[in-house]
């Protein structure tokens, strides 16, 4: 199903299979993947809906204002942050998920302003990544929901001489982009996985410190 032919068919594919996963659950998280870059249309859900039942016929389309072209239901108030990302990384699909490991961490490592994932074979999941022996930064945000501000912070971080291969937003979730939606999804998969085994790794030190 996710090398269907009919994108739609693919993104409400993919957006069942995070919620089936645990990291969507509700109405939590939003995914977008690219239809035409120009004039730019995005395919998403519609803002509000349990991201378990996510049909191809739900999916609306979105211009580069955020502006429903097409299809029924409210853009996300998150599809700003959708559009940020498009613009900077040239992405052809975002993922933003809402995972209890990634709502921990990104609150609990809040303060250091990142997640730093290094010496990990899983590492070689992210797109040129081909060694173990690397690091990858996350950035951690805070959270608001003065979306265009957030945007803005997300731009500044993309356009460093290092773009990160996600960003956090504390206590929210993480986002994350491919140049297509597989790749998107495979990101997706390589970080929440790292960011568990980040998680886990924490509270087997805390066990063995406290012994
Ligand atoms: C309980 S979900 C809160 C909103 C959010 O963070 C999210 O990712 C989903 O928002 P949407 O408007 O796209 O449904
Ligand atoms: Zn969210």
């Amino acid at each position: 199903m996710l090398h269907a032919p009919d994108p739609r068919a693919a993104l409400s594919w993919v957006i069942r299979d995070i919620h089936s996963k645990g990291w969507a659950t509700g109405t939590g998280g939003n995914f977008s993947a690219v239809l035409q870059p120009e004039p730019l249309r995005l395919l998403m859900a519609p803002s509000g809906v349990d991201k378990g039942l996510v049909n191809a016929s739900d999916l609306i389309e979105v211009d580069a204002k955020g502006q429903v072209v097409r299809g029924d239901g409210k853009a996300s108030a998150e599809t700003q942050l959708h559009l940020a990302i498009v613009a900077e990384t040239g992405a052809g699909a975002v993922l933003h998920s809402h995972s209890v490991t990634n709502t921990l961490l990104s609150v609990v490592r809040a303060a250091q302003g990142e997640i730093v994932l290094s010496g990990y074979e899983m590492l070689k999941g992210l797109q040129g990544i081909t060694t173990h022996e690397a690091t990858v930064s996350l950035p951690i945000l805070p959270n608001s929901q003065d979306m265009a501000a957030v945007a803005q912070k997300m731009r500044s971080q993309l356009r460093s001489s290092q773009p990160p291969y996600g960003i956090l937003l504390a206590g929210h979730g993480l986002y994350t982009w491919g140049d297509n939606l597989v790749q998107a999804r495979r990101h997706l998969e390589i970080l929440e996985f790292l960011l568990e085994v980040s998680y886990r790794q924490a509270l087997l030190g805390r066990v063995k410190s406290e012994e």
